[in-house]
């Protein structure tokens, strides 16, 4: 069996919902513990603890690696099969959840994850002031896409940097997949800095803000595998797999969507491959840098800003970790996250 490596996990049948909240403080080494609140559907509770432990210590990288002063912590609320929580059970639970953190005493922050939304925080944050991602009304700081929509630009120009020497977009050849909130605000950015944009979408009702772009419009598929400088996942996890990646014809893949890798084993293609791939994690940190330095660490909006576009040192000094290491990125993340946990920055 292996060793506990969180700091600590508090499960409590919530004396509300009656269901089990379970909160996973990894790790407070940096800082208070942050990480989402999920509210899922699982066949046993344990399931539920083995996510909450699995997501707590990712997020501890995650923060590490973006130079926030936070560990990782996870929330998840188990809901049995075959329970639909209606407003008032998901009143229950949020509540729940409020006193769960507050028995924490300050160790740990909460924030939307699966399942969850902005207004759910600010449902939360009626019993404790640790939470963040509240609605703007609620004097939180909103809507996380714009933020990371900058961060994935502050990514592109560490990546632009070292694929031609200059942290300018313009002229930059990139196909965009995926124009939701993030995609579309992104590809904005791009062709405002006049890059040559290839956008796609599954839904053909984005086409429109496409044409308005003046980008050509392709299928996913298209996207993925055009002869262009940068891909840019920007809509569901697991693109990356071993079929798709022999067929990239792009020198890099760097965008925000989630868990971009279908399996590791298509990293080590894309590394064997030559094709620099910044970590899903580090590119679309923007949101969360935005949020926590606005919300928990109550910077101004420009320092929050500041920060989101810190990003591009972040990801110059991972790629410059990974070729000098002869590493992948995501192992060069881990090990920045390392030196980072035991200060040596
Ligand atoms: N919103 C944020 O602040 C944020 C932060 C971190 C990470 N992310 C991740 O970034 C990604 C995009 O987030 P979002 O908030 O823009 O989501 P969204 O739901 O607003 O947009 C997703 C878009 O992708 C399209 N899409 C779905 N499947 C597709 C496919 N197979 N091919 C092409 N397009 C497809 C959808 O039609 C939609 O337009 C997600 O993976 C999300 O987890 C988002």
């Amino acid at each position: 069996m292996s060793s506990l490596d969180h700091e600590q996990v508090l499960i409590r049948t919530g004396t509300r919902s009656g269901l089990p909240i379970i909160v996973a403080v990894h790790s407070t080494a940096l800082g208070q513990a942050v990480g989402g609140c999920r509210l899922w559907h699982y066949a046993d509770w344990r399931d539920g603890l083995d996510d909450a432990l699995r997501l707590s210590a990712a997020m501890t990288a995650k923060c590490a690696v973006a130079g926030l002063a936070n560990g990782g912590g996870k929330t998840v609320v188990a809901v049995p099969p075959g329970i639909e929580p209606d407003p008032a059970l998901r009143r229950a639970v949020l509540d729940d959840v409020a006193d769960t953190i507050t028995a924490l005493d300050g160790a740990y922050a909460t924030g939307p994850d699966v399942g969850t939304t902005p207004a759910d925080m600010a449902v939360i944050g009626e019993r404790t002031p640790h939470v963040f991602c509240k609605p703007a009304q609620h004097g939180g700081s909103g809507d996380s896409s714009p933020a990371t929509a900058l961060g994935t630009l502050a990514a592109l120009r560490a990546v632009r940097r070292r694929l031609h020497g200059t942290r300018t977009l313009a002229g930059a050849r990139l196909s965009v997949v995926g124009l939701g909130s993030v995609g579309l605000r992104l590809a904005r950015l791009l062709a405002d800095e006049g890059a040559d944009l290839l956008l796609s979408d599954i839904d053909p009702a984005k086409r429109a803000a496409s044409d308005e772009l003046g980008a050509t419009w392709v299928s996913p598929e298209q996207a993925l595998t055009a002869d262009v400088d940068i891909v840019v996942p920007a809509a569901l996890g697991g693109v990356l797999t071993e079929e798709i990646v022999p067929r990239l014809r792009c020198a890099a893949v760097v965008g925000p969507a989630n868990n971009q890798l279908a399996t590791e084993a298509a990293g080590d293609l894309l590394h064997r491959r030559g094709i620099v791939w910044v970590p899903d994690y580090v590119a679309s940190a923007g949101g969360v840098v935005n949020a926590l330095t606005v919300e928990l660490h109550k910077g101004t909006p420009d320092e929050a800003r500041e920060r989101v576009e810190a990003i591009e040192h972040t990801v110059a000094d991972l790629l410059a970790t990974a070729e000098h290491r002869h590493v992948t990125p995501a192992q060069a993340a881990t090990e920045l996250a390392q030196r980072r946990l035991t200060g040596a920055w």
